[in-house]
């Protein structure tokens, strides 16, 4: 199967786009909450957008935010990178921007970004609770050198890196603390690479953005379910676009699955896995990859010995508490769960009818219904919180598992 467009790399080179001196043309565009959120803040930042979705195209006409006068407001709905990636473009206006997303992401961290911004010489407004949304910022900053906890998350750095360039004075960032997520800011280093500047994954000296002709990867996070669902069941899978060459760090995801027992073989276009045999249980850091945390728990389900996840505490700042959310969920259906200071601790077993609760979380949502694939009488509840970033997940799941 092809999945939809990467939600990291389509919110990436819409911002870069947007801040481009010229026309670009995106192809293989993710269209979901998360990425129309983005597609808002672009026209926020002045940037011409025009969409063909039924092309997964957008066309983005750039403008430079240092000319800006007006006001504006950003929404950014539940979307974690539209907000942390917006805030330092909006630094770079000479006008107040308003920044504000739902109560999922009101509850999320922005603190070290509120702080960076300040030092960097943007007055930040705080109206509700200090290092929460909504926020106000106002530029320019002039950039220069930031301390930048790395520990929470690493959109923070993300997003500064992406603004980094129309700074006066560049930027160069020191990490106060370990980051995590590492594979995303080595794509947004690539990302940036592609629209005409050189960044390294701490800094970037002053430059402008050049328009571009893109094409973006499949989503490997979207891919998990998928491979996993393979895993599972003992089938085989073909996920096409996700080559040795891909962007994204998930696609290691299909390493773990290989450490526990599954068929993988990889192409230049792709990656198959192949069920069938026994799983066995692992014991596996997955700071680079907590997106696919909860897809291993449900793999981790049918293995034949217990699965350790560490190394991903930070995922409690998620779009819920992950940890806390999949332990109790998979206790809920009698399995032996765990939860850790620092990950989880799953022991296989038959997962009992269960309505699972998402918490609003469209990972929980995606995640847990792998379990149906070898369990009867598994519900999600609030199915469609997976529009976050596949609004069509549970439609290709059935497709995909109706050919077997
Ligand atoms: O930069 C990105 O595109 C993302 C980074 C990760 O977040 P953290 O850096 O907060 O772990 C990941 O969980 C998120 O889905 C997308
Ligand atoms: C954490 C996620 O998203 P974000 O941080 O971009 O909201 C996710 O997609 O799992």
């Amino acid at each position: 199967m092809r999945l939809p467009g990467s939600k990291s790399i389509t919110n990436r080179a819409l911002l870069c786009a947007a801040l481009a001196d010229g026309e670009s043309t995106l192809s293989g565009v993710l269209f979901a909450d998360d990425t129309r959120a983005m597609l808002g803040a672009a026209a926020a930042l002045g940037a011409q957008v025009t969409v063909d979705e039924a092309a997964a195209t957008v066309t983005v006409r750039g403008a430079d935010p240092r000319l800006a006068t007006a006001p504006v407001s950003v929404f950014a709905n539940q979307s974690g990178t539209t907000a942390r990636f917006l805030l330092p473009a909006l630094a770079l206006r000479p006008a107040r921007g308003v920044l504000d997303g739902d109560a999922q992401l009101r509850a999320r961290p922005f603190g070290p970004l509120v702080e960076a911004l300040r030092t960097l010489g943007a007055r930040v407004e705080e109206p509700a609770e200090a290092g929460r949304l909504p926020l106000a910022v106002t530029g320019p900053v002039h950039g220069g050198r930031v301390p930048l906890p790395g520990h929470l998350s690493s959109q923070f750095l993300s997003g500064l890196l992406m603004a980094g360039p129309l700074m006066r004075d560049g930027l160069a960032v020191e990490l106060t603390s370990p980051l995590v997520s590492v594979p995303y800011v080595t794509m947004t280093a690539a990302v940036m690479a592609a629209f005409g500047v050189q960044a390294d994954g701490l800094g970037v000296a002053p430059s402008r953005y050049r328009a571009a002709e893109y094409a973006i990867e499949p989503d490997a996070s979207a891919a998990s379910y998928f491979l996993a669902a393979a895993a599972i069941t003992g089938g085989r899978i073909t996920v096409a676009g996700l080559g040795a060459g891909s962007l994204q760090g998930d696609v290691r995801f299909a390493d773990v699955l290989e450490r526990m027992g599954a068929r993988v073989s990889r192409t230049a276009d792709g990656i198959t896995v192949t069920g069938g045999g026994t799983l066995r249980g692992v014991d596996v850091d997955m700071a680079d990859i907590s997106d696919t945390a909860q897809t291993l728990a449900a793999v981790a389900v049918h293995a034949d010995g217990p699965t350790r996840v560490r190394g991903i505490g930070f995922i409690r700042e998620k779009e819920t508490d992950r940890l806390a959310a999949v332990v109790t969920e998979l206790r809920r259906a009698g399995i032996d769960a765990e939860e850790h200071a620092d990950g989880f601790t799953i022991r296989p077993g038959r997962p009992a009818p269960t309505r699972f609760d998402t918490y609003g979380d469209h990972r929980m949502a995606m995640s847990l219904s792998l379990l149906s694939l070898r369990s009867p009488g598994i519900e999600i509840d609030n199915p469609r919180c997976v529009a976050k970033t596949y609004p069509g997940f549970f439609a290709d799941l059935s497709r995909v598992t109706a050919r077997a």
